[in-house]
């Protein structure tokens, strides 16, 4: 099968981050937090993840670059030493050989432009930071673009119910899937059995379930009522942070992920959807953004020429992209 060892590294990277990720929420404190210039959290978890992850690629492919959210220049200011330290000491726990001065090179290795010709990873090693803070929904995703197209992603999900019917079950999902190969979930705690997975059937837009961020200031919660109700949707969309939110609608939980600009000058960043779009178009899903446009990975870092995101399973596509371009009318 094409991508086949891309997919084997990019799986046990994402699975050893995830786990490392876990350790951390379970006992975060004070110390392990950390506010970024624009004021966006970031945790020892996330620097972690981002180092084991970009580690795991450069020893498997080391012609590939990197397009990650982190980068380690906080990390190298003494005033973060402390941060520092817990950083190489939850990587050390999943990987014994990397050390401080590995670690800062890992990070950096995070620092490609992305952009329309060749290939590279791109990585959000916690992507829900705000969520994982709370001791919520979060994700590790890792996708493959070639030549501005998403070819491979993985998303691990740690505290994504298994089964979508048990939410008090075993928690954290692998999501994956290859371009032209479908889409797969797997308990994080075996890889092995893996199953296929679809987007659910919903015909009528009345019916569909909805989904949106937790955060009021990364969609426009107001607009997406106001969208659902133009539908005739009784429910109210259901807040899950991260790309859980593609995971829901590529399983079938939820017929509709809404991501509303709530800033005219904000870019989506590639690493916050190239996971969860491949593997929603590998379950049967369909995406644009608010204006109905397909999404460009071709740009660089960001989504620069799309605004939002509209993804959902394939029979209602038309008439919710329909709506959400009404709305804004
Ligand atoms: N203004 C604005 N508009 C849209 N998106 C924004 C905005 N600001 C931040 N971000 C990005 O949102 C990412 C988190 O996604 P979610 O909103 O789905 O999750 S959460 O509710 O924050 O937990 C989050 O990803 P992480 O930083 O990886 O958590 C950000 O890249
Ligand atoms: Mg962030
Ligand atoms: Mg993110
Ligand atoms: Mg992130």
């Amino acid at each position: 099968m094409p991508f086949e060892k891309e997919l084997a590294v990019a799986q046990e990277a994402v699975r050893k981050a995830s786990q490392l990720c876990s350790a951390a929420q379970r006992g975060l404190v004070d110390a392990e937090k950390h506010d970024k210039a624009d004021k966006s959290p970031v945790t020892v978890a996330d620097y972690g993840a981002q180092a084991l992850v970009l580690s795991t690629l450069a020893a498997a492919f080391p012609g590939d670059p990197a397009v990650g959210e982190e980068d380690s220049s906080d990390l190298r200011k003494a005033e973060n030493a402390e941060l520092f330290s817990r950083v190489v000491e939850y990587a050390q726990k999943v990987d014994a050989s990397l050390d401080a001065d590995s670690v800062l090179a890992a990070i950096d290795r995070g620092s490609h432009s992305g952009g329309s010709s060749g290939r590279f990873w791109t990585l959000d090693p916690i992507d829900g930071t705000k969520g994982f803070l709370r001791g919520e929904q979060y994700a590790v995703a890792l996708a493959l673009i070639e030549n501005g197209e998403v070819l491979l992603g993985v998303l691990g999900c740690p505290n994504l119910p298994v089964d979508p019917n048990k939410p008090e079950g075993e928690k954290g999902c692998l999501l994956f899937a290859v371009k032209g190969q479908g889409a797969f979930q797997a308990p994080l705690s075996d890889l092995s059995a893996a199953t296929s997975i679809s987007t659910d059937s919903v015909t009528d837009p009345a019916q569909a379930v909805f989904c949106e961020s937790v955060e009021s200031g990364h969609t426009a919660h107001g607009r997406s009522a106001s969208i659902t109700e133009a539908l005739g949707t009784a429910v109210e969309p259901f807040r899950m942070d991260s790309q859980c939110k593609y995971a829901a609608v590529s399983r079938g939980q939820a017929s509709v992920y809404l991501r509303l600009p709530t800033r005219p000058g904000y870019e989506e960043k590639i690493w916050d959807h190239a996971a969860g779009y491949i593997v929603l178009l590998e379950a049967g899903g369909k995406i644009a953004d608010t204006f109905g446009q397909p999404l460009d990975f071709s740009l660089g870092r960001t989504l620069k020429n799309n605004k939002g995101i509209v993804a959902t399973s394939p029979a209602v596509f038309e008439s919710v992209v329909k709506a959400v371009v009404a709305s804004a009318e």
